[in-house]
């Protein structure tokens, strides 16, 4: 049986910044696991501040590249960004009616900057000749209100304004995104003209400025998410759960709006499975020396935490450990389970307090308190600080989850850097603590390991 690879096409401009346009669309349909083409339209000179210079491509080399492509390879989805002249439009058009292949449009008018990307006369042609061959149309409310011809600044005006473009322009689907409307939620409106049926996508409004290339994404993902055979409607979900994660980790680059982050969706998906990978390659060292960690395990038992990589490690759930943590059972050291992200509280909050001050020490391992261990460390060369928590203001003990974060604070500041090691000599009711640190856990496991053996060598 021959394997599908689903191919989608985008019919767009180039962004010499990367943000937007052909570079983000391409991005997206990888991300999603699509194979991406491109009919180029213009070449823009623009970055995160604006548009300096637009070229426009010939018409018929616009419908040329479609046709090409659509001949030999296939386009089972195609979107269309910058269309910047009637003849580029009628051109692309064209060529869409002859494959027939589904097409998702961005009605593309002005970029973040607020420069013009479609010449005045041509805003007659992207309503009565690209608009009415689209499966989906996606304006934001700037675009919705061109289109419809009254000010879109409300749900309600997004509602009517998708309804009436529906109906006068004859796209199946009309979204009415809501990022340039307010409230504590990006709202966008689906609205779908056979059935008369309206749907809300709703996501957590996001508060960056770095939001270049978000609708150019955003129509990339539904036409990648047609493209692998999803249904209209899974395809617009699973584009606003991409566009909502691409502006949460987006690039704060150049000196305006820096561009949306389409690799994020990947990236973490691989990071993710990295740092569970390397977290089990790490507990087996420790279980291949469970005897003589096992004499280190606390009361509290121990946890060996891995955070992603700092752009990415934004909070607790983004640092994977071991549920039921790494316990003593008949002397010896046993992890509990398998790791997970998300389940440590303690050595977590370690590793987010270190990486802030060094983003390459990823990850941490508490172990029993032992004046062997910390005079060994020092004799290894390693760099220990301590804070002492009986000096914990009392502001701080009465904040959940602040003590720690302190705690590091004051032994990172009296080291200077980042220390190996980490300890306290406890308050009441709290243990005393050692913590080590380093890059992954691997090298965490090592540290501790050549501490311990070192001190059992001294014991002969
Ligand atoms: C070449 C090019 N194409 C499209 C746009 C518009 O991008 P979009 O994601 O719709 O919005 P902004 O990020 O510009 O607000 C562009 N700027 N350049
Ligand atoms: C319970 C506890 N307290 C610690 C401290 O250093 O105060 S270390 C620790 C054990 C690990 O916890 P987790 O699984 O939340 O990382």
């Amino acid at each position: 049986m021959s394997m599908r690879i689903p191919r989608a096409l985008t019919i767009a401009g180039l962004d010499s910044g990367g943000g937007a346009g052909i570079t983000a669309d391409l991005k997206t349909f990888h991300a999603l696991g699509v194979y991406g083409m491109v009919a180029l339209t213009a070449v823009t000179a623009q970055n995160t501040l604006g548009v300096k210079a637009v070229q426009e491509i010939d018409p018929l080399v616009v419908e040329n590249q479609i046709n090409t492509v659509a001949e030999d390879i296939g386009v089972d989805a195609a979107k269309t960004g910058m269309l910047s002249s009637s003849q580029i439009m009628e051109a692309a058009a064209r060529a869409v009616r002859r494959w027939g292949f589904q097409l998702v449009v961005d009605p593309v008018m002005y970029a973040k900057s607020g420069d013009p990307l479609i010449r005045p006369e041509a805003m007659e042609t992207l309503r009565r000749v690209i608009i009415p061959i689209s499966k989906v149309v996606t304006p934001n409310a700037p675009e919705a209100s061109h289109l419809a011809g009254f000010r879109v600044e409300t749900l309600d005006d997004a509602k009517r304004a998708a309804k009436f473009i529906a109906e006068e322009l004859h796209p199946e689907i009309v979204i009415v995104k809501g990022g340039h409307l307010t409230g504590n939620e990006s709202i966008d409106i689906v609205y779908f003209r056979d059935s008369g049926e309206y749907r809300e996508l709703r996501a957590p409004r996001i508060d960056t400025k770095n939001t270049h290339g978000t609708g150019c994404s955003f129509s990339a993902a539904i036409a990648a998410g047609l493209a692998k055979g999803l249904s209209p409607w899974d395809a617009i979900k699973l584009a606003k759960e991409f566009i909502t994660t691409a502006i949460k980790y987006s690039l704060p680059l150049g000196h305006g709006h820096g561009p949306v982050n389409p690799m994020a969706w990947l990236e973490l998906r691989a990071y993710r499975a990295d740092v569970i990978d390397e977290l089990n390659k790490a507990l087996r060292i420790i279980e291949d020396n469970a005897d003589l960690i096992g004499n280190y395990i606390p009361e509290v038992q121990s946890n060996l935490g891995y955070a992603l990589p700092a752009f990415y490690a934004r909070d607790l759930n983004d640092i994977a450990a071991v549920p039921g943590r790494i316990i003593k059972y008949m002397g010896k050291a046993k992890p509990s389970g398998p790791p997970a992200f998300g389940v440590s509280s303690h050595v977590a909050n370690y590793i987010l307090t270190a990486m802030r001050h060094d983003p390459e020490v990823r990850s941490a391992m508490n172990i029993k308190y032992d004046d062997k261990v910390i005079e060994t460390a020092r004799k290894l060369g390693y760099v220990v600080s301590s804070y002492d928590r009986r000096q914990e203001p009392p502001e701080v003990k009465a904040r959940e989850g602040a003590s720690i974060p302190w705690g590091t604070e004051q032994a990172i500041k009296n080291a200077g850097r980042v220390p190996d090691v980490i300890y306290h000599l406890g308050d009441w009711g709290k243990e005393p603590v050692i913590i080590i640190l380093g890059r992954n856990p691997t090298e965490v496991v090592s540290k501790l390991l050549a501490i311990l053996r070192r001190i059992n060598e001294n014991r002969f």
